[in-house]
């Protein structure tokens, strides 16, 4: 199966004013499959964002590059120019925002505003040409009376078909990887189920999807993979079916406990104790060692490595840990 695309040991910090540089995505190792979804979990903080950005190379002034590499189907991404870049956002890489009132133009038209993505890449393109695709993927996201709803402004939308206009947007140029940044934590239930499942479709008809959230729920829809980040570092990576039935991170399993289900309705939901600390906080060791019930000495003074504990499934953490790491995959 063809990589899309691929973080290999890729570190990145921000400057403070002084120039110091103090690390956020520490060696972060991860990738993603043609026709597969990635699940990018953690909460607030964990470093989700800092991941999708680096991919786009949008990444604020302060952020500094550390090391490692982003590669998009074989080439660095790191490496390319600006130009190469341009071409990259939008036709390989393509995002898709959590609030899409701040996205789109409210005085363009959405055909408009889709019909721009387009013909960006595509110049040459003659204006009916670029109409139709317009009505097609309108109507892929599943908006009703496309060739009508083409020439509206954003405000005669509702929040969920706003929600899909900007997906519209984001796959009129068919990228090889969709990443959605929280694309349903703004809308209601309803709505978020009928988006998850635009999605799932989209995923089933074209490329990848990397879905960043802290929403676990989400993940369990529609991703084939996982990755859950924990202050800057990936630390616990498998299959959905093996992050979901066998999760061996502390932090995992408290997010796991967090979430409520039907059986665990009348009991309080667990939480886990403390915030996720700033990149000005980290000590040497697992940056999750002052929040874990299970934490040991070696904890706090020694960052735990990256192994193997099954197919396709690794962890960072000293629990249980005998012997040699595996290499990162
Ligand atoms: N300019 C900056 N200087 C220092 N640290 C920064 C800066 N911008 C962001 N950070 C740090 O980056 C981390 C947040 O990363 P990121 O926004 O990727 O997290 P996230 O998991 O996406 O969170 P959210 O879900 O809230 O968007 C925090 O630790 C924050 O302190």
């Amino acid at each position: 199966m063809a990589t899309i695309v691929e973080f290999k040991d890729y570190s990145m910090g921000f400057k403070d004013d002084d120039g110091k540089v103090f690390n956020l995505l520490d060696k972060l190792s991860l990738k993603v499959e043609e026709g597969k979804a990635l699940g990018v979990v953690g909460e607030s903080g964990c470093g989700k964002s800092m991941t999708s950005l680096s991919m786009m190379r949008l990444l604020p002034d302060a952020a500094v590059v550390q090391g490692g590499e982003i590669l998009l189907e074989g080439k660095n991404i790191l490496e390319m120019s600006e130009e190469e870049m341009r071409h990259v956002r939008g036709a390989k890489l393509a995002m898709i925002f959590q609030e899409p009132m701040t996205a789109l133009n409210p005085v363009l038209t959405v055909g408009r505003q889709i019909g721009e993505s387009l013909t960006l890449h595509h110049p040459e393109m003659k204006p009916e040409e670029v109409r139709r695709q317009v009505i097609q993927a309108l109507s892929d996201v599943g908006i009703a009376a496309p060739e009508t709803r083409i020439d509206q402004y954003p405000h005669e939308f509702s929040g969920g078909m706003r929600q899909r206009v900007m997906i519209a947007m984001a796959i009129i140029n068919h990228p090889a990887l969709l990443i959605a940044d929280e694309p349903t934590t703004a809308l209601d239930v309803t709505i978020q189920a009928q988006i998850l499942d635009i999605m799932r479709r989209l995923k089933g008809a074209s490329g990848s999807l990397m879905v960043i959230t802290h929403n676990l729920g989400v993940v369990a829809e529609i991703c084939d993979e996982v990755a859950v980040m924990y202050a800057g570092r990936a630390v616990e990576r498998g299959t959905l079916k093996a992050i979901f039935d066998h999760p061996l991170h502390p932090y995992t399993r408290g997010l796991m406990a967090s979430v409520p289900t039907m059986r665990s309705e009348k009991k309080p939901l667990h939480t886990i104790p403390g915030t996720v600390p700033t990149v000005y906080d980290y000590g040497p060791g697992c940056r999750f060692a002052d929040r874990c019930e299970f934490c040991m000495e070696r904890c706090g003074r020694e960052a735990p490595p990256t192994r193997l504990v099954g197919e396709d499934h690794l962890i960072q953490c000293w629990l249980n840990f005998e012997g040699e790491a595996e290499s990162d995959g």
